[in-house]
């Protein structure tokens, strides 16, 4: 057993994780998975069930092959059937090759789960569990003991629950681990439950084994809370999930729970550095899974330190104490100013500060900018998410930007054809454009509208701004403003453009789709060249 204060924190990603809907991992999607637990320092990870598929059977001969640097990878399994024999059970015969240190075994503590699941009597279960454990025992391995069901068995038959346990107990179980696999407990039920289990059991905490873990589901939003509950009573090994993936609503994230029970509850789950890992672990993590990132999961989301109140922003610069929980650095994470029409001052300061640009509160362009963004958030543009333009705004305000080219005129067509019976649309865009004096009109095709006039415009420019060769655009996108009015609704478009090495995102309104689009294509261009341009140099306030 570790000191004190230590949690052990056990990681079921691949196995309970990949039980949620939306979620296939391939066999080179979990090595990864497996190395970068392994390297953030979790000490247990569970796997997969190596009986229950060939893609696990063969995760695990990997390991043998290339070992994790610190972790116990641990393969699960059910108890042996009913009426059989431990030693000849497939299942147990594939746990006993994956070759592990530490197998998992669930079973069942929930009499229903026996009579209704298995169609055994209580006393067959109670001998699946000892058979089962002693067998794997007399194997070499060491045993975590999941107790699945363990609050509503308890609930419903406390005596027969507890039973269950005293039996993994006494067959050599490590690790009696407490499963809310339904996810219905909340956390008051959580402690007392837990207390009894401890008095019951006569579990030592941080001293001999067996100890106890927790296990818990999120169907009523409470995992997390009910994990820390246990912890508080004596548990010790604490299992869940990065970012809470897994069956129905979830498993408790280790995400919420690793930052609560260390820099809050003062145990101790990864050494500091470890700590730091934990938001890139997340976002690695969702990646993989290609699950989009939860923007506002507690720590690790992009928002978790995003301020957005101009009151917010303004105490945040004073002191970060003031609006933020923890050091956002300790977990890996950062703080954030976000620009709406709720800024104030001080957030048209910090964000000038992260463009390069160091105005002060007296500057007149200040209010100005400010003024100016909250008249466009009135009529529907949105700076949050299009910090490309926002900067673009700032520096026309500060007369940091020139005018790379001049609009004559757009004209676009679209046309709707068949090909052997079968539709599809085709634009054209005409566009004319005066640079440096020189009138160019040029003409491009795209299979949309959107495609077709950036195509033109691009086309126009780049004899001029060679670099508008490597621009394209990577993402469109359109909200109606005011779904109320129909066809003639309030249009924002926001587009994302790249130049092979930075991205930038840019907007445009209007009732006209066509010109919102034509709005944010040309911010994008005019951003593009830029970057590349001596103008986004730092550059002092224009007071100073
Ligand atoms: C709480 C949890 O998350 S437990 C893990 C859940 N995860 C999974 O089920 C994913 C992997 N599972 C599988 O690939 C398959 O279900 C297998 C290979 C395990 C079993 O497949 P099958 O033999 O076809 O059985 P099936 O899936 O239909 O039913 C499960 C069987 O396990 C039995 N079982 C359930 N829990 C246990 C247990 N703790 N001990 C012994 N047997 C159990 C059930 O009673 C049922 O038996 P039955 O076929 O006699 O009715
Ligand atoms: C073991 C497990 O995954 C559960 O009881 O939820």
């Amino acid at each position: 057993m570790g000191t004190a204060n230590q949690i052990w924190l056990y990681d079921t990603t691949l196995r309970d994780g990949a039980q949620r809907e939306g979620i296939a991992l391939s066999l080179e999607d979990k090595l990864k998975i497996v190395r970068q637990l392994d390297k953030m320092g979790i000490p247990f990870i569970e796997g997969g069930w190596p009986g229950a598929n060939p893609k696990d059977v063969q995760f695990f001969w990997k390991l043998q092959e290339e070992p994790l640097t610190q972790a116990e990878i641990v393969a699960f399994c059910s108890t042996r059937r009913p009426n059989k024999i431990a030693a000849e059970d497939p299942l147990l015969k594939a746990i006993l090759a994956a070759g592990t240190r530490w197998v998992t075994i669930f079973g069942k503590s929930w009499d229903l789960h026996v009579t209704e699941g298995l169609k055994t009597s209580l006393e067959e279960n109670l001998k699946m569990i000892a058979d089962t454990i002693e067998y794997l025992r007399s194997q070499g391995r060491r045993v975590i003991y999941d107790a699945e069901h363990w609050f509503d068995g308890y609930i419903n038959n406390r005596d027969y629950a507890l039973e269950t346990l005293k039996t993994a107990k006494v067959a050599g179980a490590e690790w009696l681990v407490l499963c809310d696999t339904n996810g219905g407990t909340l956390p008051h039920d959580v402690t007392r439950i837990v207390q009894d289990v401890i008095t019951y059991l006569d579990i030592q905490p941080d001293k001999d084994s067996p100890q106890l873990g927790i296990h818990t589901h999120n169907d009523s939003g409470t995992a997390v809370a009910n994990g820390l509950a246990g912890v508080v009573e004596g548990v010790r090994m604490v299992q869940g999930t990065i970012n809470g993936y897994g069956e129905r609503c979830g498993n408790a994230n280790l995400c919420t729970l690793i930052p609560n029970l260390q820099l809050k509850m003062g145990y101790h789950c990864l050494e500091e550095t470890q700590l730091t890992q934990l938001t890139k672990t997340s976002r690695l993590i969702s990646e993989m899974v290609n699950l989009a990132p939860d923007d506002h999961a507690p720590f690790v989301g992009r928002s978790a330190f995003a301020h957005k109140g101009g009151i917010h922003v303004s105490a945040v610069q004073k002191n970060p104490l003031t609006y933020e929980h923890i050091k956002p650095e300790n977990i890996g994470n950062e703080r954030r100013i976000v620009i709406s029409e709720m800024a104030g001052l001080s957030n048209v300061l910090s964000k000038a500060k992260t463009f390069g640009i160091e105005l002060n509160k007296e500057d007149a362009a200040c209010r100005q900018i400010l003024a100016r963004i909250k008249e466009l958030e009135h009529e529907g543009y949105q700076f949050e998410a299009a910090e490309a333009s926002f900067e673009l705004l700032m520096r026309q305000a500060l007369g940091q930007t020139k005018s790379f080219f001049e609009l004559q005129g757009f004209q676009v067509h679209c046309d709707r054809l068949y090909e052997e019976g079968m539709p599809y649309s085709n634009a054209l865009a005409t566009i004319k454009v005066t640079v440096n004096g020189e009138d160019r009109l040029e003409v491009a095709e795209g299979n949309g509208p959107v495609s077709a006039l950036d195509s033109a415009l691009r086309k126009a420019l780049v004899n001029f701004y060679p670099e508008i060769a490597q621009f394209h655009l990577t993402d469109y996108k359109v909200r109606i403003l005011d779904g109320g009015a129909g066809t003639s609704a309030n249009t924002r478009v926001l587009i994302e453009s790249s130049n092979g090495h930075e991205r930038w995102t840019t907007v445009g309104v209007s009732p006209n789709i066509l010109e919102a689009s034509y709005q944010a294509v040309v911010e994008g261009i005019e951003y593009g060249l830029l970057l590349k341009s001596s103008l986004k140099q730092p550059i002092q306030s224009i007071s100073s």
